[in-house]
């Protein structure tokens, strides 16, 4: 296919996993942030962009949604969820004295998913975020002098010569992370495939005032149309405590014609209703994620 594809690097964070596994022998190209990786396929930089968006114990990356609705409204062509294993990771020749590392680094998300090893087996030690877990393993591989940590995936053990000192240290067993594909064009081009899962339309929807029953109003929108919602979401306007936006997920095509029934409803009650994509889903499994 020849295309170009963003994504949070540096190499072998889960980001560039899903992308390695979603793009098998595209050209991946590394970015320092989300937002920057938003920019590039805003410009055309790339083809598609990969971000996180969802993970299933920290919750959502505000920043992914935050940057697409305020500042570079790209829209989703596709959602890929992956299994999500954090491991600890230090320089090999710190690997018997972890437990009085000076240090952990990684992702905001990734450490928030691994609290409750953090205070158990490292407690008193300091934590700082770095923009991705891969960024963390550079980082501990680049000072070998140091007993520093950090918390990443195996391909970041691997790609930085780190030692797995901990594995699976994320406090809750059943975790993935959801990450979306964004392009220029809400074009449709992923076929289905073994990890196809069904097809998704996510919308935003502001309110046209705070009024008693409001919200009620919107979701029975949904509700006597028989359309399942998969996902609700409160996000802040960013004009003053207070106000805020919805972004709702639905099962289906934004096309069909009883959505499009919900959104005509819904701008008759004065909300203002926008897609942000609609999409194939796709999942993949715990093993298939781990080659990487
Ligand atoms: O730092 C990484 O490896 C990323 O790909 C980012 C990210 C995230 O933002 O949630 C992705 C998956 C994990 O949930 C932890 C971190």
């Amino acid at each position: 296919m020849g295309y170009r594809i963003g994504y949070l690097g540096p190499e072998a964070t889960f980001t560039n996993m899903a992308v390695t596994r979603f793009f098998p022998g595209e050209v991946s190209i590394p970015y320092v942030t989300i937002p920057d990786c938003i920019d590039a396929v805003a410009a055309g930089e790339i083809d598609y962009a990969v971000v996180p968006l969802e993970n299933a114990i920290e919750g959502s990356v505000n920043i992914t949604i935050d940057y697409l609705v305020h500042e570079q409204p790209v829209p989703i062509v596709g959602e890929i969820t992956v299994p999500i294993q954090q491991h600890l990771l230090v320089h090999p020749s710190h690997a018997d004295a972890w437990r009085e590392a000076k240090m952990v680094y990684s992702h905001p998300h990734a450490i928030a998913q691994c609290h409750k090893f953090l205070s158990q087996h490292l407690k008193g030690t300091p934590v700082e975020d770095v923009t991705s877990t891969s960024a963390a393993a550079r980082l501990v591989a680049q000072h070998p002098e140091e007993n520093i940590a950090a918390i990443a995936n195996e391909a970041a053990a691997e790609k930085y010569g780190l030692a797995i000192v901990q594995r699976s240290i994320h406090t809750h067993q059943n975790n993935h992370t959801k990450f979306i594909i964004l392009h220029q064009t809400p074009e449709r081009k992923f076929q289905k495939n073994e990890d196809y899962c069904g097809e998704k339309a996510t919308l935003m929807v502001t309110l046209p005032s705070d009024y008693a029953g409001a919200l009620y109003q919107v979701l029975a929108a949904f509700a006597w149309r028989k359309i399942n919602l998969s996902k609700i979401e409160s996000r802040p306007m960013k004009t003053g405590l207070g106000n805020y936006f919805f972004l709702i997920d639905v099962e289906g095509e934004h096309d069909s014609v009883l959505l499009s029934g919900a959104k005509a409803e819904l701008e008759a009650l004065g909300c203002s209703v926008s897609f942000l994509g609609s999409y194939p889903c796709y999942s993949f499994k715990q093993n298939e994620s781990a080659k990487s």
